[in-house]
């Protein structure tokens, strides 16, 4: 609860003026029934004219006045939850950001999409409900039968009967429709992962004429959604009939047994008005509770979704885990061992499984990195090279065995300090939207122009980048869509190599990039950037050749480490790997 009150920053005002508001309208309505009596029992048998003129301006003054705080009150319970969700949902967008990859995997893409914009608009309606709500409805179910009590004990029995059986309703509709509200919000998430997905994918679904298969999915989860979401509603379809039911027996009781006082002469004919009156108000009041029921559970749910990844503690989580994994090089002995060789790091005993999958998906990898050294890593399609990469940037943690790092590398012993000092290049580029200088900028804020050039120069994009009428300036699409993939695979190397980071890593990233062109960058690197360590994953023995360690993987294991010419000898799947190239180039 505490947490959540400082999503009202800036609108507490608003969230305690709304239930107040709404609680004085209610004060209001209360005093309606005591008029009628008047007017029943005193001014129409005396007939009395400028009496009922009074009472009826009284009642009119009333139900303005009434009319003014309800909609003072609903305005500010609508700003209030506005205010709220807005604050809320930018605090989740922040911390989404910010989850680490086992957190995106875990949540899914969609459905943190979904919890930021769907779950926290269910929120937002909840809230607003609750606001008007939750001061006004105990009011005058409570206020009500507080003044009937007054007039009359015995009929009272009635209201409270009535006041329990809908409650209970309430409570049984809260209990039967909350599963149904969150099996809708995980079907919905899988609605929004099939749409984002062909909305992705949509060149390749058309070029293989998939449409119809993509369409059928779309039908088959949607139809799936409705169910649910009908299911809930005939729920609420239910609960019409079970409150008028109550509502009406109660109100025939009441009329039948105070018909019976009024001839007794108990009750005067002014009171059973007022108390009907008071039953009325009860009952309406009831019967928004039970309606709304549904739909503040909705936001319940929702709050429940959003409150599950702001709980989730992936920096503590990953934390305490890095503060293990690095236990040895804090050690002194280590630490200077690590030192006098100048490791920049290595894996002891590396296995891995994603947190989503089954099983490993490497087992017992050991290696060294000298610092200032070309290690390149080779291996079949799925054979665990990018997982090696996304250890090193500490992207997951080894499932067991350790990664140990160069003091200098791990600073201060923060996962920030570590992702400082690593550059990386992937195969899936990823441009911002802007401009060629907005997107070297990423890499180093305080970039001068002259170290700009000389990083797209050395990515061998200088050229194509020259030939643009607005040079630095020219205008990036989001993910670079408007240059070649060949161009874009340049300007992210140069913003790596702009980035003062001690590891670069290069995963797949020179894959577009001409044999020419690649020996160019591969020749800079190791004669521009020799103080840097670089790990390059690639497919082919070509660009590898000049590394100081290639390391061999198939399946998960670890099956060679050596240099080229060590490996060709005595490594048979790199040979394998190697000829075939050969030939492949030849011909
Ligand atoms: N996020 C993930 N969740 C579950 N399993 C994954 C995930 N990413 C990769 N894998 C599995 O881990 C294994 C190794 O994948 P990885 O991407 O490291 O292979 P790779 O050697 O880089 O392959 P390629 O050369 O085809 O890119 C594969 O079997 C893959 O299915």
């Amino acid at each position: 609860m505490k947490k959540l009150l400082k999503y009202f920053q800036g609108y507490r005002l608003m969230g305690i003026l709304a239930p107040l508001f709404k609680l004085i309208e209610a004060l209001m309505e209360l005093t309606v029934p005591l008029i009628i009596v008047q007017i029943v029992d005193n001014v129409i048998p005396a007939n009395d004219r400028s009496l009922l003129l009074y009472y009826v301006g009284l009642m009119f003054l009333v139900a303005l006045l009434s009319l003014g705080f309800s909609i003072a009150g609903q305005f500010f319970s609508a700003r209030a939850a506005i205010g709220f969700t807005k604050n809320l949902t930018e605090d989740l967008y922040k911390k989404t950001i910010g989850l680490s990859q086992a957190a995106f995997d875990k949540f899914t893409p969609s459905s943190l999409i979904s919890r930021i914009t769907g779950d926290t608009f269910q929120i937002q309606t909840g809230l607003n409900l609750f606001f008007r709500l939750f001061l006004r409805s105990p009011f005058i179910v409570f206020g009500s039968l507080f003044m009937a009590m007054q007039i009359d004990l015995r009929t009272t029995s009635y209201f409270v009967i009535m006041t329990v059986v809908l409650f209970a309703i309430s409570i049984g509709i809260i209990y039967i429709t909350t599963p149904y509200q969150q099996q809708i919000r995980v079907k919905f998430d899988a609605l929004v992962t099939s749409t984002r997905e062909q909305m992705q994918g949509f060149r390749v679904i058309r070029a293989f004429r998939q449409e119809d298969r993509e369409k059928e999915e779309f039908k088959v989860l949607n139809k799936d959604l409705t169910k649910k979401q009908q299911q809930t509603g005939y729920i609420s379809i239910l609960t019409n009939p079970l409150t008028f039911v109550t509502i009406n027996a109660t109100l025939i009781l009441l009329i039948w047994d105070g018909a019976s006082f009024v001839n007794e002469g108990t009750l005067t004919q002014g009171q059973i008005v007022a108390l009907v009156n008071y039953l009325l108000a009860i009952l309406v009041e009831l019967t928004k509770i039970v309606m709304q029921t549904v739909r503040l559970n909705r936001g319940w749910v929702s709050a429940r979704r959003v409150a599950k990844v702001m709980d989730y503690d992936s920096e503590s989580d990953e934390f305490k885990s890095l503060e293990a994994n690095i236990q040895p090089s804090n050690d002194l002995k280590s630490t200077d061992t690590q030192e006098e060789k100048d490791t920049a790091f290595s894996f002891n005993h590396v296995d891995f499984q994603y947190p989503t999958a089954e099983k490993d998906v490497l087992y017992d990898i050991n290696f060294e990195v000298t610092k200032g050294s070309f290690f390149g890593i080779i291996g079949g399609t799925g054979a665990g090279k990018s997982t090696i990469l996304h250890l090193i940037s500490n992207i997951y943690l080894p499932t067991s065995g350790e990664i140990l790092y160069h003091p200098s590398i791990y600073k201060g012993a923060s996962r920030k300090g570590l992702r400082d000092e690593i550059s990386v290049v992937s195969g899936k580029v990823a441009l911002f939207k802007g401009t060629i200088r907005s997107n070297l900028l990423v890499a180093k804020a305080d970039a001068t122009e002259d170290e700009m050039w000389k990083a797209l120069e050395d990515a061998q994009a200088k050229s194509f980048v020259e030939n643009l009428s607005e040079g630095l300036d020219a205008p990036v699409s989001a993910f670079g869509r408007n240059f070649s993939g060949g161009q874009r695979q340049r300007l992210t190397i140069a913003r790596a190599l702009l980035k003062p980071s001690q590891i670069l890593i290069f995963d797949d990233a020179t894959s577009a990039l001409d044999y020419l062109t690649e020996a160019n960058l591969l020749n800079t690197l190791t004669e521009n950037y020799r103080e840097r360590t670089l790990i390059m994953v690639s497919q082919r023995t070509r660009s590898l050749e000049n590394a100081d360690q290639i390391l061999v993987m198939d399946a998960g294991n670890q099956i060679g480490l050596g240099t080229h010419e060590k490996l060709l000898e005595t490594n048979q799947l790199y040979r394998e790997i190697y000829e075939s190239q050969l030939v492949a180039e030849v011909e």
